[in-house]
Parts: C-alpha cells; sequence; structure tokens
C-alpha cells in the first residue's frame, strides 16, 4: 500500500507493553552541545547553539522550516559526516563521550544514537531483512539471537501481531505507518540510548500519525528522544522539554528552550510567544 494512502488500524492496543523506564522528573543530561556551529558551503544554518537534552525524556525542536532543526540532529549522530561541504564546530558529549574525539567512531556512535526520518525509509527487502541486516553490519550473526532481538523490536512497536506471520514478504508492502514502526524497530534493534527522530509523523495519515505518536510517548524513558515537529500541538501533547529555534538571515540560532509547558504557556522570548501563538512563523 502507498505509504500516504495508510490504513494504520488506530487500535493503540495492539502496541506490546514496555517496561517503564525512569521518570524524567530528575533531569540528567544524555546529550550537552556546546557552541554548537554549521555551516555548509561556509554559509552558516547554525549559530552557537548551547542545549543539554535530558536523559529518558522527550525534547522537540520547534521553529520555523531554515532555522536548522535538522541540521541540529544530524550533527548529534555525525550524519553530518556524510555531507560534502559541511563543517561543524563547537563540543557535543553523549553520555560524556565526545563525539568528535579521534577515538569516538561514528559507527559506534550510530549504534548508541539511532535516527529516524521524515519519510519512511524501509530497505527494499524482506521485513526480517530490514532488522537483521543492521545487526548482521554490527556483528550480530547467530540465527537465534537475531530472532530473538527481531520479536522483542516489532512487540515493542506493535508489529509482532500484525507481520509476525509474514516476516518474508517485502517491507514495502506495509502501510505508510507501518513502514514507519518497522523504521523505528530497525533503530530499537540496535539497542541505541537515543532515538533522533525528524518529523517522524508528518508522511502518514492522521490515524497512522497518532499510532506512531503514541508509540514514542511508550518508548519515554526507556531511550532519549530528541524530535523535530513542525506540528506544535504534537509537541506540546508529548515532549517534556521544548527548544525553539529561529533564522536570522540564513543563521539558525536557538531562541529559548525549557520544560514544554513553560514554552508553549508562559515563555521568557517574545519572538517564542509569537511562534507557539501563530503570530510569527
Ligand atoms: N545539505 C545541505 N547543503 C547546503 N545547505 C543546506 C543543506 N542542508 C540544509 N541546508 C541549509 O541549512 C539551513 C537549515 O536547514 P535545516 O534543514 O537544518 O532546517 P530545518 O529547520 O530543519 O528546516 P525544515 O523545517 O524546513 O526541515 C537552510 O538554509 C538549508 O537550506
Amino acid at each position: 500500500m502507498n505509504s500516504n494512502q495508510s490504513t494504520d488500524k488506530p487500535n493503540i492496543f495492539t502496541l506490546g507493553p514496555l517496561e517503564a523506564g525512569p521518570a524524567c522528573c530528575d533531569p540528567q543530561p544524555a546529550i550537552q552541545v556546546r557552541d554548537l556551529s554549521l555551516l555548509y558551503d561556509g554559509m552558516i544554518a547554525l549559530d552557537k547553539v548551547t542545549l543539554d537534552i535530558y536523559q529518558g525524556c522527550i525534547t522537540a525542536l520547534i521553529g520555523p522550516s531554515g532555522c536548522g532543526k535538522t541540521s541540529f540532529l544530524s550533527a548529534i549522530n555525525r550524519l553530518t559526516d556524510l555531507i560534502p561541504g559541511c563543517n561543524v564546530t563547537g563540543k557535543i558529549l553523549v553520555h560524556n563521550q565526545d563525539i568528535h574525539h579521534p577515538d569516538t567512531h561514528a559507527q559506534t556512535l550510530r549504534r548508541q544514537v539511532g535516527m529516524v526520518f521524515q519519510k519512511p525509509t524501509p530497505f527494499p527487502l524482506s521485513i526480517r531483512r530490514n532488522l537483521s541486516l543492521p545487526l548482521n553490519e554490527h556483528g550480530i550473526t547467530q540465527k537465534a539471537e537475531i530472532a530473538a532481538i527481531i520479536e522483542q523490536v516489532l512487540r515493542d512497536v506493535g508489529l509482532w501481531d500484525e507481520v509476525h506471520d509474514r516476516q518474508d514478504v517485502s517491507a514495502l508492502s506495509l502501510s505508510g505507518g507501518q513502514q514507519q514502526r518497522l523504521c523505528i524497530a530497525r533503530a530499537l534493534a540496535l539497542q541505541p540510548k537515543i532515538l533522533l527522530m525528524d518529523e517522524p509523523c508528518s508522511a502518514l495519515d492522521p490515524l497512522a500519525s497518532g499510532v506512531v505518536e503514541d508509540l514514542i510517548c511508550r518508548l519515554r524513558g526507556r531511550y532519549t528522544i530528541v524530535i523535530v515537529t513542525h506540528n506544535l500541538a504534537q509537541a506540546r501533547r508529548i515532549a517534556n522539554y521544548a527548544a525553539f529555534f529561529w533564522v536570522s538571515g540564513r543563521a539558525g540560532q536557538l531562541i529559548e528552550f525549557g520544560r514544554c509547558q513553560h514554552i508553549f504557556e508562559s515563555p521568557s522570548h517574545e519572538l517564542t510567544a509569537a511562534y507557539v501563538n501563530g503570530a510569527r512563523g
């Protein structure tokens, strides 16, 4: 089925139970960003961003198009290394490890910090292979171990009941919402600590979007989640913290960061107030 015509079941009870994670009321930084600047071909896209992302919490990155949200996300797991002409300065610590230190390997980092993209991006392979391939690439080859991980992550994203008896069909035959949950399962298979999500619901119809949003909430506590969203109502519903970015000239800047309730109900900066009230952006 075409991804934009998803008829993903709205039944949230298909999502398997997750172990409760730690509450996020005692914020410990999982990611520490200091003076992060990012340039594409010498043109500044992010200007000196300093921010802590708290462990086990959901942090929403909000702001108008072009303010650098995706660039910020991509810097955290060094996907920016793969963009020709992209230059990153400043410091990012992930669980106290400097991601730019020569001893930090990008592949190891990306195992710790998974990424889910806007459009579901399953490989044009079977459901099973979509999940086993990254495991093989990270040296996991035991069939029994792979089968156990596949079952666990499919249960975690609520897909097990829907696909366990047809794991060898093409992942492209799934609905858009199912494909996105498969992509989340693929990220979870490598047991990351952090999940970066770039507008994970925006390519889905409202029902599938609701299922994925519910899933993201269920992952809270077990994972540190950073989500880019243009959907302010969604940010408000699911996030514990929000970071508001703005673009001045071409440079994206972090204007304000704080508890979601503060950002949406009593922001400190007038630009934030204008944006969340729909007057700007
Ligand atoms: N690969 C790239 N090469 C050159 N410029 C880029 C590249 N990716 C992004 N940019 C530029 O960097 C700036 C920030 O882009 P980015 O995609 O990070 O913003 P965003 O806030 O995520 O936008 P949107 O909400 O529209 O996705 C924009 O001016 C964009 O044109």
